[in-house]
């Protein structure tokens, strides 16, 4: 599938992808964007069958991405949304299918990441209130109940925070906290910049 690539999952591979995203015009580079998300994706499929329903959802987010990427030749999200709102707003919010409405639920989920991170960062060892918490602060207001319930349920199988530094791939806890460190700006600027685009364009609430 090659919205999730084979291989271990590295950090540092995700950091740099993340950190490749952002141009100095600001443009974020829809090429590291979904390099990024395959590489988290890897992550989410090695902790097994209770995430699939995630992974699933996430796997077939970058898909459509990637078609879109292929048919139309979009560099950057600034390009992709350009052409969709060519057709106007309206027309746009009608799309069940559209590239914006797709990165816009990849988008909430990004905050939910930078969340974590910064908790896992913190030092707090009880993943699931860290993501539980990352989730009710971000994604869990554009869900309905059962999606909610279903993911608070996951949460629970999480691994420890142990785990998670070691399965990063990056050497000792302290070097795994030092990279989650430079990884959490990068992220947060790929968020930031892609809000203010959503924002300019009133596509923060696409359906
Ligand atoms: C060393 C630490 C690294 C942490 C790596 C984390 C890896 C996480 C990888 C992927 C994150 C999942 C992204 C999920 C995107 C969800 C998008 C979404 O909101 N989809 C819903 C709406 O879609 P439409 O119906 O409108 O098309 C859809 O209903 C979602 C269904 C699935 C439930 C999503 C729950 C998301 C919970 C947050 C992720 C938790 C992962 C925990 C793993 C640490």
């Amino acid at each position: 599938m090659a919205a999730a690539a084979a291989g271990p999952f590295s950090l540092r591979e995700v950091l740099d992808a993340f950190r490749r995203c952002v141009t100095e015009q600001r443009e974020v580079l829809l090429e590291p964007y979904l390099s990024g998300w395959r590489g988290l994706i890897r992550f989410l499929q090695s902790l097994g069958a209770v995430f699939s329903f995630i992974s699933k959802d996430a796997v077939a987010k970058v898909a459509l991405l990637e078609g879109h990427q292929q048919q139309h030749g979009f560099v950057s999200l600034q390009s992709l949304v350009q052409h969709e709102l060519a057709a106007g707003l309206a027309a746009l919010r009608a799309r069940s299918d559209s590239g914006c409405r797709t990165v816009l639920r990849l988008h909430r989920a990004l905050r939910w990441l930078q969340l974590f991170l910064e908790g896992l960062r913190s030092g707090e060892p009880r993943t699931s209130v860290l993501c539980t918490d990352a989730y009710n602060a971000s994604l869990a207001q554009h869900h309905p109940w059962v999606v909610r319930k279903a993911a608070t349920v996951a949460f629970c199988a999480l691994p420890s925070r142990d785990a998670f530094l070691e399965i990063m791939n990056v050497g000792s806890q302290e070097e795994a906290v030092a990279m989650l460190g430079e990884a959490i700006p990068y992220i947060g600027n790929v968020y930031s910049i892609t809000q203010e685009l959503f924002t300019q364009h009133k596509l923060l609430d696409l359906p």
